[in-house]
Protein backbone atom coordinates (compact mmCIF):
# COMPACT_ATOMS: atom_id res chain seq x y z
CA UNK A 1 0.00 0.00 0.00
CA UNK A 2 1.48 3.79 -1.21
CA UNK A 3 0.74 6.67 0.59
CA UNK A 4 1.12 9.01 -2.51
CA UNK A 5 -2.53 9.34 -1.81
CA UNK A 6 -1.84 11.51 0.84
CA UNK A 7 -0.40 13.82 -1.42
CA UNK A 8 -3.59 14.86 -2.83
CA UNK A 9 -4.39 16.24 0.40
CA UNK A 10 -3.30 19.44 2.09
CA UNK A 11 -2.06 19.75 5.57
CA UNK A 12 0.00 17.96 8.43
CA UNK A 13 -1.06 14.15 9.88
CA UNK A 14 -1.51 14.77 13.11
CA UNK A 15 -1.50 11.39 15.17
CA UNK A 16 -2.96 12.41 19.04
CA UNK A 17 -1.99 9.83 21.91
CA UNK A 18 1.38 8.35 20.64
CA UNK A 19 1.07 4.86 22.97
CA UNK A 20 0.81 1.64 22.03
CA UNK A 21 -1.35 1.98 19.39
CA UNK A 22 -0.40 5.25 17.87
CA UNK A 23 2.72 4.78 18.71
CA UNK A 24 2.70 0.97 16.44
CA UNK A 25 1.04 2.84 13.15
CA UNK A 26 3.41 5.88 13.35
CA UNK A 27 6.48 3.27 12.72
CA UNK A 28 4.76 1.65 10.14
CA UNK A 29 3.77 5.11 8.35
CA UNK A 30 7.60 6.74 8.47
CA UNK A 31 9.04 3.23 7.38
CA UNK A 32 6.86 3.80 4.47
CA UNK A 33 8.09 6.79 3.54
CA UNK A 34 5.47 8.77 5.25
CA UNK A 35 7.55 12.73 5.66
CA UNK A 36 8.28 13.03 8.72
CA UNK A 37 8.09 17.00 8.48
CA UNK A 38 4.53 16.53 7.19
CA UNK A 39 3.23 14.36 10.60
CA UNK A 40 3.19 16.52 14.42
CA UNK A 41 2.64 14.20 17.42
CA UNK A 42 0.07 15.85 20.52
CA UNK A 43 1.16 13.52 23.10
CA UNK A 44 1.40 15.52 26.80
CA UNK A 45 3.14 13.56 28.55
CA UNK A 46 5.55 11.92 25.74
CA UNK A 47 9.44 11.06 27.51
CA UNK A 48 11.70 13.50 26.81
CA UNK A 49 13.56 10.74 25.04
CA UNK A 50 10.95 9.49 22.40
CA UNK A 51 10.18 13.73 22.08
CA UNK A 52 13.72 13.89 21.02
CA UNK A 53 13.73 10.38 18.59
CA UNK A 54 10.77 12.51 16.87
CA UNK A 55 12.32 15.55 16.47
CA UNK A 56 15.72 13.75 15.17
CA UNK A 57 13.45 12.05 12.42
CA UNK A 58 12.14 15.38 11.85
CA UNK A 59 8.74 14.67 13.18
CA UNK A 60 7.22 17.84 14.89
CA UNK A 61 6.74 16.83 18.68
CA UNK A 62 3.86 18.82 20.84
CA UNK A 63 4.20 22.35 19.36
CA UNK A 64 1.58 24.73 20.58
CA UNK A 65 -1.78 24.17 19.24
CA UNK A 66 -2.28 27.48 17.34
CA UNK A 67 1.07 26.85 15.44
CA UNK A 68 -0.26 24.00 14.04
CA UNK A 69 -2.24 24.18 10.57
CA UNK A 70 -5.61 22.28 9.39
CA UNK A 71 -4.97 18.87 9.20
CA UNK A 72 -4.81 16.46 6.24
CA UNK A 73 -5.49 13.38 8.59
CA UNK A 74 -6.29 14.33 12.22
CA UNK A 75 -6.04 10.86 14.42
CA UNK A 76 -7.35 10.42 17.23
CA UNK A 77 -5.55 7.36 19.51
CA UNK A 78 -6.08 8.50 22.97
CA UNK A 79 -7.86 6.04 25.40
CA UNK A 80 -11.92 6.35 24.67
CA UNK A 81 -11.86 6.85 28.67
CA UNK A 82 -10.38 10.46 27.90
CA UNK A 83 -11.55 11.22 24.47
CA UNK A 84 -14.43 13.73 25.85
CA UNK A 85 -11.60 16.11 26.81
CA UNK A 86 -9.29 15.43 24.44
CA UNK A 87 -11.61 16.15 21.16
CA UNK A 88 -12.69 19.14 22.94
CA UNK A 89 -9.22 20.18 23.12
CA UNK A 90 -8.13 19.03 19.07
CA UNK A 91 -11.34 20.35 17.67
CA UNK A 92 -9.72 23.26 16.33
CA UNK A 93 -7.19 21.52 14.31
CA UNK A 94 -10.00 20.16 12.10
CA UNK A 95 -10.26 22.07 8.76
CA UNK A 96 -13.30 21.50 6.52
CA UNK A 97 -11.07 19.06 4.31
CA UNK A 98 -9.69 17.00 7.47
CA UNK A 99 -10.34 13.76 7.36
CA UNK A 100 -10.36 12.12 10.99
CA UNK A 101 -9.31 8.97 11.82
CA UNK A 102 -10.00 7.47 15.41
CA UNK A 103 -8.86 4.02 16.68
CA UNK A 104 -10.47 4.73 19.67
CA UNK A 105 -12.50 1.32 21.08
CA UNK A 106 -15.92 2.15 21.25
CA UNK A 107 -16.05 5.39 20.70
CA UNK A 108 -18.68 6.53 17.81
CA UNK A 109 -18.95 8.29 14.71
CA UNK A 110 -21.71 10.45 16.42
CA UNK A 111 -19.95 10.80 19.45
CA UNK A 112 -16.71 12.08 17.52
CA UNK A 113 -19.28 14.33 15.27
CA UNK A 114 -20.18 15.80 18.50
CA UNK A 115 -16.92 17.43 18.55
CA UNK A 116 -16.53 18.53 15.16
CA UNK A 117 -18.19 20.72 12.76
CA UNK A 118 -21.02 19.41 10.38
CA UNK A 119 -20.00 17.24 7.16
CA UNK A 120 -16.81 16.85 8.63
CA UNK A 121 -15.23 13.62 7.17
CA UNK A 122 -14.73 10.77 9.91
CA UNK A 123 -13.39 6.99 9.86
CA UNK A 124 -13.90 5.27 12.79
CA UNK A 125 -11.34 2.10 12.67
CA UNK A 126 -10.39 -0.58 15.13
CA UNK A 127 -6.59 -1.47 14.26
CA UNK A 128 -4.63 -4.20 16.21
CA UNK A 129 -0.58 -4.09 17.28
CA UNK A 130 0.85 -6.35 15.05
CA UNK A 131 0.78 -3.20 13.01
CA UNK A 132 4.32 -2.31 14.45
CA UNK A 133 5.52 -4.98 12.23
CA UNK A 134 3.59 -4.21 9.38
CA UNK A 135 0.81 -7.76 10.10
CA UNK A 136 -1.90 -5.61 11.49
CA UNK A 137 -5.56 -5.99 10.33
CA UNK A 138 -7.49 -2.63 10.88
CA UNK A 139 -11.50 -2.85 10.23
CA UNK A 140 -12.76 0.60 9.38
CA UNK A 141 -16.05 2.34 8.41
CA UNK A 142 -16.91 5.78 7.28
CA UNK A 143 -19.25 8.40 7.36
CA UNK A 144 -21.28 9.91 4.59
CA UNK A 145 -19.20 12.80 4.51
CA UNK A 146 -15.71 10.82 3.37
CA UNK A 147 -15.04 11.50 -0.45
CA UNK A 148 -13.39 8.61 -2.36
CA UNK A 149 -9.93 10.42 -2.22
CA UNK A 150 -10.34 10.91 2.13
CA UNK A 151 -11.26 7.52 1.76
CA UNK A 152 -8.19 6.48 -0.42
CA UNK A 153 -5.96 8.71 2.33
CA UNK A 154 -7.43 6.99 5.51
CA UNK A 155 -7.28 3.09 3.22
CA UNK A 156 -3.25 4.23 2.53
CA UNK A 157 -2.63 5.07 5.95
CA UNK A 158 -4.21 2.15 7.40
CA UNK A 159 -3.09 -0.44 5.14
CA UNK A 160 0.55 0.78 5.50
CA UNK A 161 1.17 -1.26 8.40
CA UNK A 162 -1.32 -4.51 7.35
CA UNK A 163 -4.76 -5.43 5.73
CA UNK A 164 -7.58 -2.94 5.83
CA UNK A 165 -11.29 -4.13 5.89
CA UNK A 166 -14.17 -1.93 5.52
CA UNK A 167 -17.70 -2.12 6.60
CA UNK A 168 -20.40 -0.05 5.84
CA UNK A 169 -22.25 -0.74 8.73
CA UNK A 170 -21.04 0.63 12.06
CA UNK A 171 -22.61 -1.77 14.52
CA UNK A 172 -19.95 -4.59 13.02
CA UNK A 173 -16.80 -2.82 14.86
CA UNK A 174 -17.53 -3.59 18.64
CA UNK A 175 -17.61 -7.36 17.12
CA UNK A 176 -14.77 -6.80 15.21
CA UNK A 177 -12.81 -4.84 18.30
CA UNK A 178 -13.42 -8.44 19.73
CA UNK A 179 -12.07 -10.61 17.34
CA UNK A 180 -9.45 -8.91 15.57
CA UNK A 181 -8.76 -5.67 17.99
CA UNK A 182 -8.44 -7.52 21.37
CA UNK A 183 -7.23 -10.96 19.84
CA UNK A 184 -3.26 -10.44 19.69
CA UNK A 185 -4.13 -10.55 23.46
CA UNK A 186 -5.62 -14.01 22.96
CA UNK A 187 -2.79 -15.27 21.00
CA UNK A 188 -0.48 -14.55 23.19
CA UNK A 189 -2.40 -15.94 26.40
CA UNK A 190 -2.53 -18.65 24.05
CA UNK A 191 1.68 -18.73 24.14
CA UNK A 192 1.78 -18.01 28.04
CA UNK A 193 -1.00 -21.04 28.91
CA UNK A 194 1.00 -23.44 26.49
CA UNK A 195 4.22 -22.95 27.72
CA UNK A 196 3.04 -23.38 31.47
CA UNK A 197 0.99 -26.92 30.60
CA UNK A 198 4.56 -27.53 29.45
CA UNK A 199 6.39 -27.10 32.93
CA UNK A 200 3.26 -28.69 34.19
CA UNK A 201 3.92 -31.66 32.16
CA UNK A 202 7.49 -31.82 33.46
CA UNK A 203 9.53 -29.81 30.87
CA UNK A 204 12.35 -27.06 32.49
CA UNK A 205 10.06 -24.01 32.24
CA UNK A 206 12.38 -21.47 30.44
CA UNK A 207 12.40 -24.60 27.19
CA UNK A 208 8.45 -25.00 27.88
CA UNK A 209 8.68 -20.82 27.10
CA UNK A 210 10.71 -21.17 23.85
CA UNK A 211 8.89 -24.38 22.70
CA UNK A 212 5.50 -22.94 23.04
CA UNK A 213 6.78 -19.04 21.83
CA UNK A 214 8.57 -20.64 18.74
CA UNK A 215 5.49 -23.36 17.90
CA UNK A 216 3.00 -20.00 18.32
CA UNK A 217 4.99 -17.98 16.12
CA UNK A 218 5.43 -20.75 13.87
CA UNK A 219 2.04 -22.02 13.77
CA UNK A 220 1.09 -18.19 12.37
CA UNK A 221 3.44 -17.85 10.08
CA UNK A 222 2.09 -21.27 8.29
CA UNK A 223 -0.96 -20.08 8.41
CA UNK A 224 0.03 -16.33 7.22
CA UNK A 225 2.15 -17.84 4.24
CA UNK A 226 0.31 -21.43 2.88
CA UNK A 227 -3.20 -19.82 2.63
CA UNK A 228 -4.24 -23.28 3.59
CA UNK A 229 -7.79 -23.18 5.73
CA UNK A 230 -6.69 -23.28 9.65
CA UNK A 231 -8.99 -26.23 10.18
CA UNK A 232 -7.34 -28.35 7.08
CA UNK A 233 -3.80 -27.23 8.99
CA UNK A 234 -5.14 -28.66 12.04
CA UNK A 235 -6.01 -31.78 10.55
CA UNK A 236 -2.47 -31.87 9.42
CA UNK A 237 -0.92 -32.30 12.55
CA UNK A 238 -3.94 -34.86 13.88
CA UNK A 239 -2.60 -38.41 12.67
CA UNK A 240 -5.99 -40.89 13.64
CA UNK A 241 -5.59 -42.12 17.07
CA UNK A 242 -2.49 -40.05 18.18
CA UNK A 243 -1.32 -37.69 20.47
CA UNK A 244 -2.84 -34.41 19.24
CA UNK A 245 -6.57 -36.21 18.44
CA UNK A 246 -5.95 -37.03 22.26
CA UNK A 247 -5.15 -33.10 22.79
CA UNK A 248 -8.43 -31.87 20.61
CA UNK A 249 -10.52 -34.17 22.17
CA UNK A 250 -10.52 -31.96 25.50
CA UNK A 251 -10.41 -28.72 23.58
CA UNK A 252 -12.64 -28.84 20.83
CA UNK A 253 -15.36 -30.19 23.42
CA UNK A 254 -18.63 -28.91 22.62
CA UNK A 255 -19.57 -27.57 26.06
CA UNK A 256 -16.40 -26.68 27.74
CA UNK A 257 -13.81 -26.55 25.15
CA UNK A 258 -11.96 -23.66 23.29
CA UNK A 259 -15.62 -22.99 20.92
CA UNK A 260 -17.65 -22.38 23.50
CA UNK A 261 -15.00 -20.43 25.76
CA UNK A 262 -14.20 -18.05 23.00
CA UNK A 263 -17.93 -17.11 22.28
CA UNK A 264 -17.80 -16.19 25.71
CA UNK A 265 -14.97 -14.23 25.38
CA UNK A 266 -15.67 -12.46 22.30
CA UNK A 267 -19.11 -11.55 23.54
CA UNK A 268 -17.79 -10.02 26.75
CA UNK A 269 -15.85 -7.63 24.90
CA UNK A 270 -18.10 -7.02 22.41
CA UNK A 271 -20.59 -5.71 25.13
CA UNK A 272 -17.66 -3.75 26.67
CA UNK A 273 -16.92 -2.08 23.47
CA UNK A 274 -20.52 -0.82 23.21
CA UNK A 275 -19.85 0.31 26.89
CA UNK A 276 -17.30 2.50 25.91
CA UNK A 277 -19.49 4.38 23.31
CA UNK A 278 -20.22 6.27 26.40
N1 LIG B 1 -3.49 -1.29 22.25
C1 LIG B 1 -4.26 -1.95 21.37
O1 LIG B 1 -4.06 -3.13 21.09
C2 LIG B 1 -5.37 -1.22 20.65
C3 LIG B 1 -5.98 -1.83 19.54
C4 LIG B 1 -7.01 -1.14 18.89
C5 LIG B 1 -7.42 0.10 19.33
N2 LIG B 1 -6.82 0.64 20.42
C6 LIG B 1 -7.28 1.94 20.86
O2 LIG B 1 -6.20 2.83 20.72
C7 LIG B 1 -6.31 3.86 21.70
C8 LIG B 1 -5.00 3.97 22.43
O3 LIG B 1 -4.74 2.75 23.08
P1 LIG B 1 -3.26 2.38 23.53
O4 LIG B 1 -3.31 0.96 23.93
O5 LIG B 1 -2.29 2.84 22.49
O6 LIG B 1 -3.16 3.28 24.84
P2 LIG B 1 -1.91 4.11 25.33
O7 LIG B 1 -0.66 3.32 25.13
O8 LIG B 1 -2.25 4.56 26.71
O9 LIG B 1 -1.87 5.36 24.34
C9 LIG B 1 -2.62 6.52 24.51
C10 LIG B 1 -1.66 7.68 24.52
O10 LIG B 1 -2.40 8.89 24.55
C11 LIG B 1 -1.76 9.74 25.48
N3 LIG B 1 -2.61 10.84 25.91
C12 LIG B 1 -3.30 11.00 27.07
N4 LIG B 1 -3.92 12.20 27.09
C13 LIG B 1 -3.62 12.81 25.93
C14 LIG B 1 -3.95 14.08 25.35
N5 LIG B 1 -4.71 14.94 26.03
N6 LIG B 1 -3.48 14.38 24.14
C15 LIG B 1 -2.71 13.49 23.47
N7 LIG B 1 -2.34 12.30 23.97
C16 LIG B 1 -2.79 11.95 25.17
C17 LIG B 1 -1.35 8.82 26.59
O11 LIG B 1 -0.44 9.42 27.46
P3 LIG B 1 -0.42 8.94 29.01
O12 LIG B 1 0.02 7.52 29.00
O13 LIG B 1 0.56 9.88 29.62
O14 LIG B 1 -1.82 9.10 29.52
C18 LIG B 1 -0.75 7.67 25.76
O15 LIG B 1 0.57 7.94 25.38
C19 LIG B 1 -7.47 3.46 22.63
O16 LIG B 1 -8.59 4.22 22.32
C20 LIG B 1 -7.71 2.00 22.32
O17 LIG B 1 -9.06 1.64 22.48
C21 LIG B 1 -5.80 0.03 21.09
N1 LIG C 1 -7.03 -2.93 23.09
C1 LIG C 1 -8.15 -2.05 23.43
C2 LIG C 1 -8.86 -2.53 24.67
O1 LIG C 1 -8.43 -3.48 25.28
C3 LIG C 1 -9.05 -2.10 22.23
C4 LIG C 1 -8.74 -3.37 21.54
C5 LIG C 1 -7.40 -3.82 22.02
O2 LIG C 1 -9.87 -1.93 25.04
Amino acid sequence: MSLDVLKKLEGPVVLVGAGKMGGAMLEGWLALGLEPSRVVVLDPNLPAEAAAAFTAKGVQANPAYDAIPPAAVLILAVKPQVAPAVLSSVRGIAGPNTVVVSVMAGRTIGFIQESFPRGIAIVRTIPNTPAAIGQGVTVAVANEAVSADARAAASGLLGAVGIVEWVDDEALIDAATAVSGSGPAYVFLLAEALAKAGAAAGLPADLADRIARGTVSGAGALLAQSGIAPATLRQNVTSPGGTTAAALAVLMDEDEGFGPLLVEAVDAATKRSRELAG
